[in-house]
């Protein structure tokens, strides 16, 4: 921009032009300050003064230009699918879009507030929710690495760069936080290091992933800040005399017991095949709760990628609290998620997998899939209590999200990564809130049979080691 008094006349005539750049009302902020350094002595205040308003502007031309991007990333994924694509969701975007530059303009303040919220928002999946939730978003480490491949940088970045248009996508309509698992890759990470500590491994497997996320994320033009979480754990805790955890690939029985010898590992059944389990107890203080609580509320366009792997695992030390020792375990990350949804107060709790919602005789010919579910409901079969597989941590996680919200419409949503748009509304994987009518259930009518989407999830199609 120019800091001219001659500017005004320009921009009578170039008007549209120049507003969408910047605001008559945000160029004369400008223009005072500047006009009354020059006609004064240019005092050190004055320069200051002027500084912070060009610091100010600067911050908000960065969030428009950031608004642009979102719609190109967003036009671009909807215009993808070619002859397949739907013209009236393209047209909605487009609407959206064109509201950015007229509303968008409306002023600096206006411009704070509506942050992330109406930076440009698609919102051909949302007429069920109100834009602009809190939601916590869990993404498994499974999603990280497609089923049947091999776990390198290479491939995670390819899965990442696949996720991140879905997840910019929901960040650009609700304040998110993105956590994500760690298993096959902080196990992976153990094999090249035996003698390296769980919590180190879990801290490295957060950077890792952060990283990979974050790179991804950017691209899709969504920027992100990935913390380091330290997640405090009870020592005392029965999850220790138990280990469930899986983490890194499946081995055959006589792999199996030959690791088990040659390093103490405890090896676990996993389908047909075997994998090292390690402990995992539940999340009690989530130590980095407060930066992630005051990147949203002042960072509102930066996504925050938090507990990544249920967080690295501490515990303090008895004599002294404020001492923190890593312990070796690795936290179920769903059940950090949940935890960190509750305390910033979340509206929603979403899980995505590679599967669908939740199965009923998951794998068997009568399966049905839930549509809607009370945590009551849940509790009360063996959903909530011991649900086989990969599953049960995420509906306890759900369930203690729901239950110990402070909202009453608290609801929380599991389903494919694939589905996350669909989600929002119902039209894909099981929502969980509370509601008392059908008995807490309702099914969903048309897949009968969980042997496609959702169907049982065979170890042959894990990630083997090597
Ligand atoms: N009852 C069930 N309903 C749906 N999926 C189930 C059920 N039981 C086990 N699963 C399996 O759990 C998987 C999700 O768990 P997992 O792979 O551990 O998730 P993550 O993506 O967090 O690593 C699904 O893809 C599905 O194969
Ligand atoms: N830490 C954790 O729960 O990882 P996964 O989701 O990959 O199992």
């Amino acid at each position: 921009f120019v800091t001219t008094p001659a500017l005004s006349a320009v921009r009578t005539q170039r008007a549209t032009a120049l507003n969408l750049i910047m605001t008559e009302e945000e160029i004369s902020a400008i223009l005072s300050k500047a006009n009354g350094c020059v006609e004064s002595e240019c005092a050190v205040s004055d320069v200051d003064d002027l500084i912070a308003e060009l610091r100010d502007q600067q911050k908000v031309l960065s969030a428009r230009l950031e608004n642009i991007m979102n719609a190109v990333a967003h036009l671009q994924a909807a215009n993808a699918a070619g002859d397949k694509r739907k013209t009236d969701d393209v047209r909605s975007i487009v609407k959206d879009m064109l509201r950015v530059f007229t509303t968008g303009l409306a002023g600096r303040a206006a411009s704070r507030l509506q942050g992330r919220a109406t930076s440009i928002a698609s919102r051909t999946y949302s007429s069920t929710r109100p834009a602009n939730d809190r939601i916590v978003i869990a993404v498994g480490g499974n999603a990280l690495q497609r089923r049947g491949e091999r776990l390198t940088i290479e491939n995670m970045l390819k899965a990442a760069a696949d996720m991140a248009p879905t997840i910019a996508s929901l960040a650009r309509e609700h304040e998110l936080v993105l956590t994500h698992g760690n298993g096959p890759q902080v196990g992976e990470l153990a094999l090249e290091r035996s003698a390296a500590s769980f919590d180190v491994l879990g801290a490295e497997s957060m950077g890792q992933i952060g990283y990979v996320l974050a790179q991804a994320l950017s691209s899709a033009g969504c920027p992100t800040a990935p913390v380091i979480c330290q997640v405090v754990v009870d020592m005392q805790h029965e999850a220790f005399r138990d280990p469930t955890k899986f983490v890194g690939p499946i081995y055959g029985a006589k792999e199996a017991t030959a690791l088990s010898q040659s390093f103490g590992w405890i090896m676990k059944p996993d389908g047909e095949y075997f994998r090292r389990v390690v402990p995992s107890p539940p999340p009690v203080e989530i130590l980095q709760v407060e930066a992630i609580r005051t990147l949203l509320e002042k960072c509102p366009s930066v996504l925050p990628i938090a507990c990544g792997g249920g967080g690295v695992p501490v515990s303090r030390v008895p004599s002294n609290p404020r001492t923190l020792v890593g312990v070796e375990a690795v936290i179920d990350k769903d059940r950090c998620g949940a935890k960190l949804a509750n305390e910033l107060d979340a509206d929603g709790l979403i899980i995505l997998t590679d599967g669908g919602g939740i199965w009923q005789n998951y794998g068997k010919p009568d399966a049905r899939e839930m549509k809607l579910a009370s945590p009551e409901y849940l509790l009360g079969t063996k959903a909530g209590k011991a649900f086989p597989g990969s599953m049960g941590p995420k509906i306890q996680a759900a369930i203690d999200f729901v239950q110990n919200s402070t909202k009453d419409d608290a609801w929380a949503a599991i389903g494919d990564l694939r589905d996350a748009s669909k989600i929002f509304g119902n039209e894909e994987g099981t929502l969980i809130k509370k509601f008392s009518h059908s008995n807490g259930v309702v099914w969903r009518e048309r897949k009968k049979v969980a042997t496609g989407i959702g169907g049982p999830k065979l170890s042959s199609d894990q990630h083997k080691s090597g």
